[in-house]
């Protein structure tokens, strides 16, 4: 099997939907005439990142009758031919009218075949720097994501979601997957503090691939992105990563990597689950 040709679109992301999503387009219809087989999307890459704007830009995400946003994306896995990760969207579930920060993934054919609700939702309040709390507006997921793809398991998480180790290792682990995903929108507090430590944290953790797809800054927004989308080795070191500019993000994934560091520095199978079975209290 050939490598994983893995691209992230760092989007500039605007106030108007049917803008990004023409943005969008053109950006993943650019990766995969360079060749890439998987293609991501930032967090909220459909609406300006923050609470007030969720309710406004949200849409029911059902397989029967397609949102603009899940048409628009279908329309571009199968025009690209390639599989994509549709970064995120705010959510809204028809039954209940509760909005959520939702991930969706398509196959070569445009089929929706994966869907991921942020489990860790992002509430922090950092004194003089930055107050976001999702969860004034959205409910959480609860349930971990992975996909098949011909190049072996994937797992998709969202932002947040990167700071909570489990969830990595579950994916990793049980799943086997290996690459694990993050479309996310760190921003200029905890970014430069926490960005790049994470996603190689949880590469050098599982000894798997991650990537973490970011948009481009715009600082005549609300919220300021840190941008640096990244891809991460197994072993932890940064095979591509960018600034804060509108750009694409590529890495060949070979999964030999992954092999190679489990069998020259082995943790992935020295780890002591008997000793650290459960340690969640
Ligand atoms: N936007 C997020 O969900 C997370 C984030 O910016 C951070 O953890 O920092």
């Amino acid at each position: 099997m050939n490598p994983l040709k893995l691209a992230l679109i760092q989007l500039k992301v605007g106030a108007n939907k049917a803008a990004n999503l023409s943005n969008a387009k053109n950006l993943v219809l650019k990766a995969s005439q360079n060749g890439a087989n998987l293609i991501v999307l930032p967090e909220c890459f459909n609406s300006p990142y923050g609470t007030q704007f969720f309710d406004q830009y949200a849409e029911v995400i059902d397989n029967s009758k397609h949102s603009e946003t899940i048409s628009a994306l279908s329309s571009m896995a199968k025009e690209a031919k390639a599989y994509l990760i549709g970064g995120s969207i705010p959510e809204r579930e028809a039954s209940t009218g509760n909005l959520f920060n939702t991930s969706t993934v398509y196959d070569t054919r445009g089929n929706l075949i994966a869907k991921h609700r942020k489990i860790h939702l992002f509430d922090i309040d950092v004194p003089n720097k930055i107050r976001f709390i999702e969860s004034e507006v959205l409910s959480p997921g609860n349930s971990t994501t992975s996909f098949d793809t011909p190049w072996g398991k994937i797992g998709l998480a969202i932002c947040y979601d990167v700071r909570f180790p489990e969830l990595a290792m579950l994916a990793a682990r049980k799943d086997k997957v290996k690459l694990m995903v993050y479309p996310g929108a760190f921003n200029m507090t905890t970014g430069p503090l926490h960005w790049e430590a994470l996603l190689r944290a949880r590469a050098i953790d599982n000894q798997i691939f991650v990537a973490g797809c970011g948009p481009a800054q715009d600082l005549s927004a609300s919220y300021h992105a840190w941008g640096h989308s990244t891809i991460v080795g197994p072993d932890g070191k940064v095979l591509s990563s960018c600034e804060f500019e509108e750009t694409i993000v590529y890495a060949d994934l070979d999964s030999k990597a992954i092999d190679e560091i489990r069998t020259s520095i082995p943790v992935y199978s020295q780890r002591r689950f008997d000793i650290y079975p459960d340690v969640s209290s």
